[in-house]
């Protein structure tokens, strides 16, 4: 499967803690994600941004509202249903995560192994994306060995090998300079094109500007959305 999914959210709201430690970092969320779009999250520091990206990603169950796939809320699922959707979502977090003792280049094939993708088609996929990014040198090197922003470049390759048809990306451009952040601009207009259903979180002004539709976070809540998220 290649093209995108129809992500709706409603009401959508994640607390963390319990008791007095009780703290809503999103609330109330109401928007969508559409294939062939780039949608952009933003907002200062702590508005909840990541926190939305792991509830569309199926990796955090929200405490209150709905996620839905194509009409289907993922937590609700069975568990092969629930796994074979991750297999079609592309996540990469801020802080990637590597196997240490492991190259880069079996990182990735660790990834698309346990997608059950791992034949030529998709390594084919991953060298482009590295050759793109610029990091096909590094591929035989270990997590250690290379930079932060080598590291986040990996991980964005990492996560979009498999050819997933849903892509969450957090912050992708941050810690990176003006030149791999273009690429990686690139990349995401190719995903666009490709008609994936691609979510992005951000600081960065570039990528707010190409985004097609953009959901502004404050204290938990959206304080603004533009561009057409209807489906
Ligand atoms: N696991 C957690 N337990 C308790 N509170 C959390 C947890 N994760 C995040 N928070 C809190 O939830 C709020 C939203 O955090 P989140 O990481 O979603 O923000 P963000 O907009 O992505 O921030 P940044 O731009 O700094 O990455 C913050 O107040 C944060 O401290």
């Amino acid at each position: 499967m290649s093209e995108g999914w129809n992500i709706v959210c409603e009401n959508l709201t994640v607390r963390y803690g319990a008791g007095e430690n009780r703290a809503t970092a999103l609330m109330d969320f109401n928007g969508s994600f559409i294939p062939g779009k780039i949608t952009v999250v933003f907002g200062p520091s702590g508005s909840g941004k990541t926190t939305l990206l792991k509830a569309v990603g199926t990796l955090l169950q929200p405490t209150e509202g709905r996620v839905n796939y194509n009409g289907k809320d993922p937590y609700k699922m069975l568990r092969k249903e629930l796994l074979d959707l991750r297999r079609e979502i592309g996540i990469s977090f801020q802080h990637p995560l590597f196997v240490s003792q492991l190259t880069l280049w079996e990182n990735i094939e660790l990834v698309l192994n346990s997608s059950g993708k791992l034949d030529e088609r998709h390594r084919e996929l991953a060298y482009s994306l590295a050759e793109q990014l610029g990091i096909k040198k590094l591929l035989s090197k270990k997590p250690s060995e290379v930079s932060g922003g080598e590291l986040k470049r990996a991980s964005i390759v990492m996560s979009l090998s498999k050819d997933p048809s849903v892509v969450i990306l957090d912050e992708p451009t941050a810690y990176l300079d003006e030149e791999s952040s273009k690429k990686i601009l690139e990349v995401l207009e190719g995903l666009r094109e490709k008609g994936k259903t691609i979510v992005v979180s951000t600081h960065d002004p570039e990528l707010i500007r190409v985004a097609d539709v953009t959901y502004r976070l404050r204290y938990g809540r959206v304080v603004e959305a533009r561009g057409d998220s209807g489906i």
